[in-house]
């Protein structure tokens, strides 16, 4: 889990050093300001759970974050510390939404317990609002998705984000490997540190050590001055490399090494240098299959694959898809006057298409669609013409199996959208051998989608 952020508002340096320290030794994150100006801007920003703040303070009060910090979506609890004998006004803080008061002078213990008491109470207050409202979690990390496979993702995201060893994240191309590792990222210990990620296929291969791992002024020619090189630059925090099964063998080696001693030799010098990073690697590639043919480290290999995500084809993510399309019509056409919507044949293809590019394509799919629709409807011919005619080989195939009539397919007969839904349906479970749960993965859609499709035919 990423620390905890916990905001202190207080003028008296003294003070506001002893809270800071005394509250990150507890594990917490915090940040300081001196005056309620100073702070608003960057309670709003860094959205803490905890806002500590003295009520009197140069300039406009305590009193005054009170609405402010509780107008915010997701609101931090506020906790007030007044001066002995300002009890009253304490109490009417409490009135306008403050959490808590504490009285100075100030028994750290007791802050402490406070703290972890208001901090509790807002983690249930808001498991219980995510109940009533019935809400189930759509985006994590600006990855969108509600589909099983992706909520045990992110279970798992959690769950490795904090082993602070490396992981490898396998899935076809844009199916979101580098959100994934941004998430892991930003739910580890290491989420203030900055996180960086590098595409291995886009650096020369000459160029490749160097860039890494750095090089002396001098090291070879054009390298007139030193420089410290990708990992060390991510110091503290997460380097993902991308596409790491283009890495050359060479270099292969030297990432190990970094990996199990911690650290590095720049191009041109003699010394070791130590490098505290978080190493992620990604691919689309088969690395067994690499490992065996020659052209990647098996102890690399083993090294990575110890803690692997794989992250799902939108093909496995059933509905999801719609969500992810609907999401992108919004967010294409949010500057529109119109928005526009899909026609239901439109989305009958976005649904039969197997997006081999996955979400990136998906995406790409609705910019074409919606720069060439006249505003108010997507319609099936406004996709690209691949996803278009995917509906158009799946009644080939189906025509094929069923009667294996090859004159059939000189001289079709023209079939309505429904009609060449329900074709492929039954040409799919078919070819599962009825096995629904299969066939609806095959399909992209839902069980429940499958079977309503099945009742509506029957
Ligand atoms: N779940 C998702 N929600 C919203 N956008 C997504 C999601 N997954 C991927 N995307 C978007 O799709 C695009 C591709 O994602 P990303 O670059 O992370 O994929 P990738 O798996 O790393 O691809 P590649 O293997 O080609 O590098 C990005 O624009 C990303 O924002």
């Amino acid at each position: 889990m990423a620390r905890e952020r916990i905001y202190v508002v207080e003028d008296d340096p003294g003070l506001a050093e002893l809270l800071v320290e005394e509250l990150e030794s507890e594990g917490f994150s915090v940040r300081h300001a001196e005056s309620v100006e100073t702070a608003w801007s960057e309670i709003e920003s860094w959205q803490p759970a905890l806002v500590i703040s003295d009520l009197r303070l140069p300039g406009a009060d305590g009193m005054a974050l009170i609405p402010q910090v509780k107008a915010m979506p997701d609101a931090p609890a506020m906790l007030l510390i007044t001066a002995f004998g300002t009890v009253n006004q304490a109490v009417a803080a409490l009135k306008q939404g403050a959490d808590d008061f504490l009285t100075k002078p100030l028994d750290m213990e007791y802050l402490l317990h406070t703290v972890a008491k208001l901090l509790q109470h807002r983690r249930l207050t808001s498991v219980v609002a995510s109940i009533r409202t019935n809400k189930t979690v759509e985006t994590y990390h600006g990855m969108l998705g509600k589909s099983r496979v992706m909520r045990v993702l992110y279970q798992q995201i959690e769950q490795v984000a904090d082993a602070d060893t490396p992981v490898l994240i396998l899935g076809e191309s844009g199916t979101g490997k580098e959100l994934v590792a941004r998430a892991i990222h930003n739910e580890s210990k290491r989420c203030e540190a900055p996180f960086t990620a590098v595409n291995c296929a886009g650096i020369p291969s000459e160029l490749m050590e160097s860039e890494f791992f750095g090089h002396a002024a001098g090291a070879f020619t054009g390298a007139q001055k030193a420089r410290s090189g990708l990992l060390k630059e991510a110091e503290g925090g997460t380097l993902l490399l991308d596409e790491i099964g283009e890495m050359p063998l060479e270099l292969q080696a030297k990432l190990l090494r970094v990996l199990q001693e911690g650290t590095m030799r720049p191009v041109g010098t003699d010394r070791e240098v130590a490098v505290d990073v978080r190493i992620i690697a990604a691919t689309h590639r088969d690395l067994e299959l690499r490992v065996k043919e020659g052209s990647f480290r098996e102890d690399l290999f083993y090294r990575l694959e110890t803690l692997t995500l794989s992250v799902p084809s939108l093909r496995e993510r059933g509905d999801d898809r719609e969500l992810l399309a609907q999401s992108f019509l919004a967010e294409l056409t949010a500057d529109s006057e119109q928005q526009p919507v899909f026609s239901p044949e439109a989305m009958d293809c976005l649904y039969q298409y197997p997006f081999p590019g996955n979400v990136r394509e998906l995406h790409n799919a609705i910019e074409r669609a919606v720069t060439f629709c006249n505003g108010e409807v997507i319609e099936r011919s406004h996709l690209p013409e691949r996803v278009q005619n995917n509906l158009a080989a799946a009644v080939a195939a189906a025509d094929r199996s069923e009667d294996g009539n090859a004159e059939h397919e000189s001289s079709p007969e023209l079939k309505s959208l429904n009609e060449v839904q329900q074709d492929y349906v039954r040409y799919v479970l078919r070819e599962t051998g009825g096995n629904k749960r299969k066939a609806a993965e095959i399909l992209g859609v839902t069980r429940r989608t499958l079977y309503r499709w099945l009742a509506e035919e029957a």
